[in-house]
């Protein structure tokens, strides 16, 4: 009887006998020799013939490239990328599982990028983007759709405004968060809400129970990414929403928090992803159980909010997919801003000095009995500037990106039509020769008395263009509002691990760092005697 160490290949091709490490150590030859060949013709041969083609970093796995290093550190990958090419910042590519993406790390060609509206679009990937979030293609098709007259423009007739240009609902959109989030009636209104909410919740009674690690009559220790997270979603989710939503779906907070823990994978349609997925559906459930409420009951719900509403159902949208735009809004008002302003603290905590010198600037912006003036706090407070700047240069890891629509020419190098092109931020933010040396480290009054850092074409913390965010002026007041009330009702004492959290660097984000792994801080909240 024959054992299985006999049924091997060469008991059925004998002619192979005894010749098996030859034939290994030649596939591997030929394979080697092969790729050789590749890497050659690739990136030597064909940009020396093409050399108004931006350069591709170099690779041995054609089709992948360097995907399995983008997924797992893509802020490394484009700066090892910056570097291999001499650090010159013109247009480099990347090849990206079989796609070849185009990065812009130059403050010149950034510039050209914002500008360019003619072939460099945006419109398909926020469509993608409505996609990725569940809603149906029906919907968004529908928003995109330019009505043919005035008469056919239901969204207008719905919402008594005049929509001369006919615009499709998606570009009103842009007009919309506008109107809501640029400084003017709409913001102020919001402006206060996030105020009075923020005040409320950082009081001592208010404090989230949740994020409470110990206590006392006098005292709260408290975790303060716990802390920031429930502070400033919930007082999103208010301002925007109004008070009913949270009073009916308590948990979409922590639903919220779950989907933002790992919502990358829905960029990355990573495959192993029920939690995140579970997470998005239980957060769109509870704002479509909202939508069914009566519309009085959402009285004091913003102007975005209500806008939303009004020019979805005027084109016929289900609830079901209202509900997804509408989780796409939670996503951005709230992804950002609890991570800022826990680096914000946790930087600022580690700095005595520092802490006393924006205890002293923001003291002037209350009144005294405890009002915090916005405008005060906005616009005389250069050092807590300083530091929410610099927060947002050191922790930002965002991209900027747009497709071509034609064959773009920017910096003598041409990217074909229908190439994805981005701006990493993080690239732009670390340059020395813009932002001083010592890029590497985190300065807090490095915007000090430099206005022209923050009006620079590399600072990027909110992208630029079409695509600026709105949302730039409220998520600076939230983050001064939180540090400014805190110092003003407590001493604070970090407790145990006094260094700062590492930034998580290697999980893929739409704006701000997290802390990496079970980063935090344990932060003992002593009440003073003019605790609101
Ligand atoms: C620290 C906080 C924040 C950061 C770092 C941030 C960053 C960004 C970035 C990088 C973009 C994309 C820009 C581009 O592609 O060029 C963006 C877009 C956007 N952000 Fe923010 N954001 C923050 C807070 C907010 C808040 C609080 C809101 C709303 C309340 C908001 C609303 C939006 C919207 C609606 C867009 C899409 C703009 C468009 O495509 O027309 N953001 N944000």
């Amino acid at each position: 009887m024959l054992s299985s160490s006999d049924l091997n290949f060469s008991s059925f091709f004998p002619w192979t006998l005894g010749r098996w490490p030859s034939i290994a150590v030649s596939s591997v030859t030929v394979v080697f020799l092969a790729l050789l060949c590749f890497r050659f013709w690739a990136f030597t041969v064909k940009p020396w013939l093409r050399p108004d083609e931006p350069r591709e970093l170099p690779y041995w796995i054609p089709y992948f490239g360097h995907a399995l290093e983008f997924v797992n550190n893509g802020q490394s990958l484009t700066t090892r990328a910056r570097i291999y090419f001499k650090n010159r910042r013109e247009p480099f590519a990347l090849t990206l599982g079989g796609e070849k993406l185009y990065f812009l790390t130059s403050p010149d060609d950034v510039q050209t990028f914002y500008k360019n509206t003619t072939s460099l679009k945006f419109e398909s990937v926020v469509y993608d983007l409505g996609i990725m979030f569940g809603v149906s293609k029906q919907a968004m098709d529908r928003a995109y759709e330019k009505p043919e007259s005035e008469a056919e423009d239901v969204v207008s007739r719905a919402l008594g405004t005049r929509n001369s240009r006919l615009k499709c609902l998606a570009d009103l959109n842009k007009e919309f968060w506008k109107m809501q989030l640029h400084p003017g009636e709409h913001y102020l209104e919001l402006q206060d809400v996030f105020l009075e909410q923020i005040q409320h919740r950082l009081g001592f009674a208010g404090i989230p129970p949740t994020s409470v690690r110990a206590e006392s009559a006098e005292e709260k220790t408290v975790s303060l990414l716990e802390l920031l997270q429930r502070v400033l979603v919930e007082a999103a989710l208010t301002a925007f929403f109004g008070a009913v939503l949270l009073e009916s779906e308590p948990s979409i907070v922590q639903d919220f928090l779950d989907f933002d823990d790992e919502n990358w994978k829905l960029w990355y349609k990573w495959p192993n992803a029920d939690q995140m997925f579970a997470a998005k559906g239980r957060m769109a459930k509870a704002i479509e159980r909202y939508l069914g409420l009566p519309n009085e009951q959402r009285s004091d719900a913003s102007f975005i909010i209500k806008t939303f509403i009004t020019s979805q159902r005027a084109l016929d949208t289900s609830d079901e997919d209202l509900a997804k735009i509408l989780c796409m809004l939670v996503f951005v008002m709230n992804t950002n801003t609890y991570k800022a302003s826990f680096w914000a603290l946790a930087f600022l905590l580690q700095d005595k000095d520092f802490v006393s010198q924006i205890k002293d600037e923001t003291t002037n912006a209350f009144s005294d009995s405890g009002t915090l003036d916005s405008q005060y706090l906005a616009e005389s407070c250069p050092r807590l500037s300083s530091l929410v700047n610099e927060v947002l240069r050191f922790c930002s890891a965002s991209s900027s990106m747009r497709v071509t629509s034609t064959p773009t020419i920017i910096n003598a190098k041409l990217i074909p039509a229908n190439s994805r092109v981005m701006v990493p931020t993080h690239e732009l933010h670390f340059n020395d020769a813009v932002f001083g040396s010592l890029t590497s480290q985190f300065l807090p009054d490095r915007f000090l008395g430099k206005d022209n850092l923050e009006k620079s074409p590399s600072f990027r913390p909110f992208g630029g263009g079409i695509t600026h965010c709105p949302g730039r002026f409220i998520a600076a007041q939230e983050v001064k509002m939180v540090v400014a009330i805190l110092l003003r009702n407590y001493d604070l004492d970090v407790i145990g691990e006094t260094s700062v959290p590492e930034l998580e660097t290697k999980k893929p984000t739409t704006g701000i760092m997290g802390p990496k792994g079970e980063g935090d801080i344990l932060l003992r909240l002593l009440r003073k005697g003019e605790c609101m």
